[in-house]
Formats: C-alpha cells, structure tokens, sequence
C-alpha cells in the first residue's frame, strides 16, 4: 500500500486527467474504448453484462457505444452509482445469489457480450493476487458461459503469471477466436493484460472442474511437456500388448454394485470396470435389493458407479468407504475389528488377518444385538473422531506445501487459509500424492530443503491435535492408509493401461526430483522483491474512482476517444492501410480522395508541401518546410497533428542578399523550386542525420517510407482535446537516432540564423528603404520641372531645390502627423454623456484632477526653461 501512496501522483497520467475531462468515473474507461476499437464488439451488443463494474466507467462507455434499448447490467462487489441506461447490483461475483440476480435481470436474454475487470484486494504477495485475478477470471468465466449467447464475446482482463497460459487454454476451448492484447491507456508497468475471446461455442454440457480453478490450472500445469522428466527418468517402461482378453472382445464392462460390495479385490473391480449397476433382475440377487435400499447408497454413490472412469480419487475412496459401510452392514467384519470381537473370529478371518493390510474377511456373526450395539456405536464415533483429525492434519500439511511452494514461485495459492480441499470440501482430484503401496504408508510429497520447515511444522500441529494417544492415532491413520493404498494399486493398474497416465505421472515424479535437487532460491528476497513489483502492477489504475477522487486522489473517469469511423465499408485502421500509395490504382478500396497526400506525409512522420515536393521527396519523406525568409517563429516548429514535429521546411529560392525586401508574405503553395524539385532546408538534428544517412546509402527511401509506418501513423485524433494531443505530440513519437555531427551542423546554422535581424525589424528597414525612394523619386521629378522653369534665377532656383532636400529628408525621418487627440475633462456637463459638445474627431475623457496636473507640470517646466 506504501507503494501505491509514493507513486500516487506519478499515476495521474493524461488518461485520468483526460477521463476527468470527458465525465468518466475511470480512466480504466480508455481500456474498453480502446479494446472497442479494435474489435467492435460493443456497437453490435443488444445487451452486455460487466463483473466487476464499480465504479462504472466500463459502463458509460458501454451505455454511450452500444444501441439505444441496450440491456446493460453490471455488478461489482462495491457499490455503483447509478448510471443512465444500466441497470447495477451489489454482490459477489463467486456467489450463487449473484448469478440467480442476473438471472433475473436478463430474463430470457441472452448476453452478446460479458466484460469483465476484476481486480483482487491488493496488499498480499504478488503471486497470491494473480492467483486471486485467475480465480476471478474462472468466476467470471462460468457465469459468462452460463449467460453468453452462442457466439458471443467475453472480454476479460488476465494478470501475466504462470496461470495465464492455462488460462487462455481454456478460453481457447470455449471460443472460437481468442486475441490477447494490452491496450495503450493499460499502464505499460501493469503486469494486467486484456483477453478478447470472440465466438462463444456455447456447449450444451461443460464439466465443472472445467472452470474450477483447482482442477483447471493443475489440469492445463500437468499437460505442459516437461523435459527434464525425459532427462531423468529415461528408462521406459515395457508396454504390455496383449490385447484382449480371451473371449472379451468389449471395452465396456459392468457388474452389480453388490458384487463390489462383496469381492476381495474392489481396486481391481474399480481398476477395470466401467460401471456398477443398481438393476434388480427378477428372482435375483436379494443383497442387490438390499444395497438400492441402504441410507448409505446416495444418490452421489450412484452417480459414481454409473460411471467409473470418469472418477477421480475422492470419488473412488467414496466408492470404497460406501463399501466398508454396506459391508458392516451386510455383517461382513474387518481385520482389525476382528481382534475387538474376540468372540466370533473365525480361522479363515485369522489367516485373512496376516495378509496384506486393509483385506478383509467374511466373519459370521454369533454376538446378541446389545453388545452389537455398542460395539457398532464405539467404532462408529472412533471413526468419526479418527476422520476429523485426518482432515485436520491433512489441511495444515497441505496449507504448509502450498506455502512453501507458493514462496517458491512453484504453485499458485491455492485456498492458503481458506480450505485446502475442493469446492465442495473434497481433495483436488489431480492433486500428486505418492503413496507406498505395499506398506501403505504414504510418503512425503514434497523433499528436501523445501519441505523441511513445513514438515517439522506438520509435525507440530499434528501433535497438537493429537487428543488420543500415539496409537490412537495410528489407528486414525488405518483408514487413510487403506484407502491411500488401494488408490495406489487402482492407480498403477489405470497407468498399466494408459500411457497418458504413465508419462504424467514420471513428469511429476521428475518434477519432484529435480525441486529435491533444488536449491538455489533465496526465499526471503525472491519473495520480497515479488511483493513489491507485484503490488505496484496490481494496484491498477482502474481503482482510480474519480467519483472519491478527494478521498485517495487516485480514481479517475475517463472519456472516451471518438468512435472508429468506417471508411468505404472498411475499418479506420484498415483504410488507412490502404490508402498507401502503392494502393492508390486499385478501385474500390476505400475513399481515395479522403486524405490529402499532404495528410498523408503528416500522418508518416512528415511534414511537407504537397505542391512544391516532388514525388521522390515525398518517398525520402525527410522534408518539412522552413521558408529562409520566415523568422524564428516558424524554426519553433509546431507539432504536426501526429505529434511529430517538422524536421525540415521546405525554403524559397530568395537570395539572402535580397533579404532585406524579402518580408511580403510568402505563399507556400507559390514557392518556386530549383530544377524541378523543391529547395529543402533541413532544420533539426534528427532531419540532418537522416539525410546524412540517405545521402550515405545507409537508408533507402523504401526503408524510410517503411519506417513512417509505425504505431504512431493512425491514430485517431478527433475528438480530442488539445492538450491531450500536445501531450500525445510530445511523448509519443518515434525516437529517431541523431549523429553528433549532424547536431553540431544544425547548432551552427541555428547561430547564424540567430545573429540575423527578426522578421519585422527587416520588414520595418524595408518599407523605409521603400518609402525614401520614392519621396527622392517626387523630389527628382520636382527639381527637374524647377530646373527647367525659365522665369526664376538660377540662385532661386538653387535655393528651391535644396529647401525641397531639406524638407524630404525630414519627412524621411518623420512619421505622418497624428491627429492630435483632443483631451476633455469628465465632469459638469461633459460628465458621463457620450461625446462632449463642440468636440470634433478624437477626443479622451480624463479625469479632473489628472488635467490639472498634467497643466501644472506643463507650467512648471515652461518656468524651468524661462529660468535658464
Ligand atoms: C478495476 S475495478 C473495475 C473498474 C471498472 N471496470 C470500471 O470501469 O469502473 C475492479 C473491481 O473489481 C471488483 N471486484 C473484485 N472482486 C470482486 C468479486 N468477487 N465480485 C465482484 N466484484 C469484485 C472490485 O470491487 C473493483 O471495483
């Protein structure tokens, strides 16, 4: 949060200054204008749904581009100030209520497009917030699935980390067309980045796990090919292809649930079978009637065995505790329960006992009902109490892994104080776990240095919840470890079939090894230095409400940038595209005289005379005009409307001895040009090292033309308020590289330019030199016809002619007499009434006393002078 305050004022940038101006609550507004722009998805949207709304830039935008009659609602967890034309509500986006409220907002409708811009709380690590944005994003992402219309448009912004690349799998999978791109008003330091995903598939039937961010991103993690797996596991297991078996040649096998309940092997059953049934033949099994009719045959169980391959490990130990209930209940007895009943232990029930752990016996019951009872009621609360310490123990060392993982930058956060099991409070299905099948004990996940905290730590808590004795818990641990070991065989036996499997299996194995290997991060720093980029990329512009902007001077509206104008049916980008000039004799592509050529070098980075350029300037694209004859004013070239500023002018043919006549307005479009082309006058550093490197053959013009095409050349401008462009002219423009000696030239050119008189002063001496001539021009003329007058004598005529020189020397140095301004005092009669009586042509009212003063000082000086 500290970051956020000290950078609080570096992040009002032009957008937030600019979204204050056009009415915007966020500058996070440009962001959807800007993506809007590029695809146009807004204008063809009859109804849009925003997550994450508040606080409801996205929403004027989509209010102001969309149709009229638009169904436009947004949610946010903070509250939205109403907007017209939208309709908004304050919930969770995770949560069911949220989705039933849209639900009934939209009615019957159907969302064409689903925006969404959520941001975690910000203040935790770095990688825990990305995990939360991702969280978000899936959240976002099943309600856009559950109310997008076929091939509609989800737009959503994605924090870069590890997960993204899951994620775009997934979106991938549910679009047609998925784009990712970072729009210019999205902070360049902002690790956020925008996913346009067009052409919802819209599928009748999605797997939920699909858009669970547990499954999802292990999921998408376990399908990237992990090489180092290849490296250290080369050995390759022999592949067993015998085929089918002898007289089943059907891959699809079933068996009633009751024979699941009674067989030795349920592992082998699960392993092979594709489903246990529930269908009572006549005269059939009665323990199949039974099993349909126990409490403990859920529909959940049923759901199971109706189709076994599409389990995952908490579904089978499901299956397998449902068996050992049904079992108990059919009165078939464990092993160990077997040494409690010292009574009815068979010799079959003993042999069984010695074998594998976890096999079981058929006893035969001979106890009464009470002591049944009881014992029933006993082992029922011991399992109880056993499960609830399992499950505690198993969510500390999972919250410990995790952290350990997550400051390693291994895994995302996965629920770290929030629940370590699945949605529905389950273990992650995919989630590794090496089991030691024949002793049943399970093995550490995680190795080496890594886990050595975290494992002592395990420890520690396992010992605090410890309320039994040490072989209390052991026992606790039997049911785990029977069921870790049964899945391990089930496991081995899917991997014996599945190569799939086998491959990913070695790859977490490798994965595994090599982080045992492992240990060259420095937790500590790695984790601080994530900390703080990470909070200075999430604490993202969007918060910047400029609705509270006196509260934290961060929140921002934005205006939009004018909408995209079609040009001839194609995209602004598109037709300026090809209105280039190797476009121009094709028909029909756009409106050719809609941009001036002139327009078009601007638009490149140039600034030339379209009139006076010959084409081959305009390919060299290096001129901008610079009349010799203009003044400093112009050198201070102004930005063109691109933001370039004009690097070379175009001069006049004027000779600089001439200059000083030289001060009538020049006509641009007038100049003359020097054997055809125009005379170019290069004025800034940049323009003189692109000729030097054009002159040297170290550019070509094709390769300069090129050039000027960049991500400056089409920007739309219209619109924009003149500041916004200055900053834009200033800042955003193409650096171009300049060469000392080209700076040095231009440095001295500007100094001689410098020492020259300025326009006016030149243009002043001028209409003197004007004017003398002609008045000695008259006085030519005069002294010719008083030359030639026959009457007077020569001295008269003599002193004629010289009276005249006097006085056109005089009148050279004299300005026209100015009417004298006749000055009246304001009061009496002349107070306040227009112009006063008796006064003709100019005329200033004064103040009383000021005359007086002004007559004083007239008197004392005409005093002084008398006096000397
Ligand atoms: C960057 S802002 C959105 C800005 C918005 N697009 C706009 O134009 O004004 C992120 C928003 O996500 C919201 N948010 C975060 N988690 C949420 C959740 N679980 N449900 C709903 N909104 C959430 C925050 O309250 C915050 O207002």
């Amino acid at each position: 949060m500290a970051i956020q305050k000290k950078n609080a004022k570096a992040r009002l940038d032009k957008y937030y200054y600019l979204a204050k101006e056009k009415g915007y609550r966020a500058r996070a507004a440009f962001k959807l204008i800007q993506l809007n722009k590029k695809y146009s998805f807004l204008q063809s949207s009859k109804c849009l749904l925003d997550l994450c709304a508040a606080p409801g830039s996205w929403l004027q935008v989509a209010a102001e581009t969309m149709p009229m009659k638009s169904l436009i609602v947004g949610v946010d967890l903070a509250p939205i100030k109403p907007i017209p034309r939208t309709i908004t509500f304050q919930d969770d986006i995770t949560s069911d209520r949220c989705r039933s409220t849209i639900r009934g907002h939209l009615k019957t409708w159907k969302a064409d497009t689903v925006v969404h811009d959520g941001a975690p709380n910000v203040g935790t690590a770095w990688v825990q917030d990305a995990f939360s944005q991702n969280d978000l994003v899936l959240a976002s992402l099943k309600l856009a699935t559950e109310f997008l219309a076929p091939n509609g448009t989800f737009v959503t912004k994605v924090f870069r980390s590890k997960d993204s690349a899951k994620l775009e799998w997934i979106f991938k999978q549910l679009f047609g067309r998925v784009e990712q791109t970072k729009p210019p008003s999205s902070r360049n330091v902002s690790a956020e980045t925008f996913y346009v995903c067009r052409g919802f598939k819209a599928p009748k039937h999605l797997d939920p796990r699909f858009l669970d961010s547990r499954y999802a991103f292990a999921e998408v993690e376990a399908a990237a090919v992990n090489n180092e797996a290849k490296v250290f596991n080369p050995e390759k297991k022999k592949r067993k292809r015998e085929g089918y078996e002898e007289g089943d040649y059907t891959q699809f096998h079933e068996v009633a649930a009751s024979d699941f309940i009674q067989t030795q092997d349920p592992i082998q059953m699960l392993g092979n079978l594709n489903r246990l049934h529930f269908r009572q033949e006549a005269n059939g099994d009665i323990a199949q009637a039974a099993l349909d009719k126990l409490p403990e045959t859920t529909q959940e169980i049923r759901d199971c065995c109706a189709d076994l391959r599409v389990l995952g490990r908490k579904e089978f130990k499901l299956l397998l505790r449902w068996r050992l209930k049904a079992r108990e209940r059919f009165g078939f007895r464990q092993k160990k329960e077997d040494h409690i009943s010292t009574e009815s232990k068979t010799n079959a029930g003993e042999e069984a006992g010695e074998g594998a752990v976890g096999e079981e016996v058929a006893v035969v019951e001979s106890m009464d009902d009470e002591m049944r009872l009881q014992e029933e009621i006993k082992r029922m609360n011991e399992m109880q109490s056993k499960t609830k310490r399992k499950e505690r123990r198993r969510e500390n060392e999972k919250k410990q892994k995790e952290i350990v993982r997550l400051q390693m930058h291994m895994t995302t956060p996965a629920d770290i104080g929030i629940e370590a099991g699945g949605p529905d409070g389950g273990d992650a299905t995919f989630r590794l776990k090496d089991v030691d099948k024949d002793g049943g004990v399970r093995r550490q996940i995680t190795r080496g240095r890594m886990v050595a905290g975290p494992a002592s730590d395990e420890k520690k808590a396992g010992e605090e919840d410890e309320e039994g004795s040490a072989d209390e818990d052991e026992d606790g641990d039997e049911l785990e470890r029977q069921l870790d070991g049964l899945y391990d065989s089930f496991q081995e036996r899917r991997e014996d079939r599945d190569t799939k499997l086998r491959a990913k299996r070695t790859r977490l194995q490798a994965r595994g090894e090599n982080e045992e290997e492992f240990e060259g991060f420095d937790n500590e720093k790695d984790g601080a230095e994530t900390d703080a980029s990470s909070n200075a990329d999430l604490v993202e512009d969007d918060e910047e409400s400029l609705g509270s902007e006196e509260e934290d001077g961060d929140q921002i509206m934005t205006k939009l940038q004018p909408k995209e104008t079609k040009q001839g049916g194609l995209s602004g980008r598109a037709a300026s595209f090809f209105q280039q000039d190797i476009f121009k004799d094709i028909g029909g592509l756009g409106d050719d005289g809609a941009e001036s050529e002139v327009e078009r070098e601007r638009d490149s980075g140039i600034d030339v005379d379209s009139e006076s350029l010959s084409p081959e300037l305009k390919a060299d694209a290096s001129a901008v005009s610079m009349d010799e004859s203009d003044s400093e004013d112009e050198m201070v070239a102004e930005p063109d409307g691109e933001g370039e500023e004009s690097e070379v002018e175009e001069t006049t043919a004027v000779d600089n001895d001439a200059e000083d006549e030289d001060w009538e307005e020049e006509d641009r479009s007038a100049r003359p040009e020097r054997e055809g082309r125009p005379n170019i006058d290069i004025i800034t550093a940049e323009a003189m090292t692109l000729a030097h490197a054009l002159a040297t053959g170290k550019t070509s013009k094709a390769q300069l033309t090129d050039d000027n095409f960049n991500k400056y050349s089409h920007r739309d401008t219209d619109g924009l308020p003149e500041w916004f462009l200055d900053d834009e002219n200033k800042h955003s423009r193409p650096q171009r590289p300049v060469i000392s000696e080209a700076a040095k030239a231009i440095k001295e050119k500007q100094r001689a330019l410098n020492a020259r008189p300025i326009k006016k002063v030149r243009e002043a001496k001028a209409r003197k030199t004007l004017r003398t001539a002609r008045r000695l021009e008259k006085l030519k003329k005069k002294s010719e016809g008083l030359a030639e007058g026959g009457d007077m004598s020569e001295k008269d005529k003599a002193n004629n002619i010289a009276s005249l020189m006097a006085k056109a020397k005089k009148g050279a140095g004299q300005k026209k007499n100015k009417k004298a301004v006749k000055v009246v005092r304001a009061g009496g009669v002349n107070k306040g009434a227009g112009r006063p009586r008796g006064v003709k042509g100019k005329y200033k009212m004064v103040d009383p006393r000021l005359k007086k003063d002004v007559r004083g000082e007239k008197r004392a000086a005409k005093k002084m002078k008398g006096k000397k």
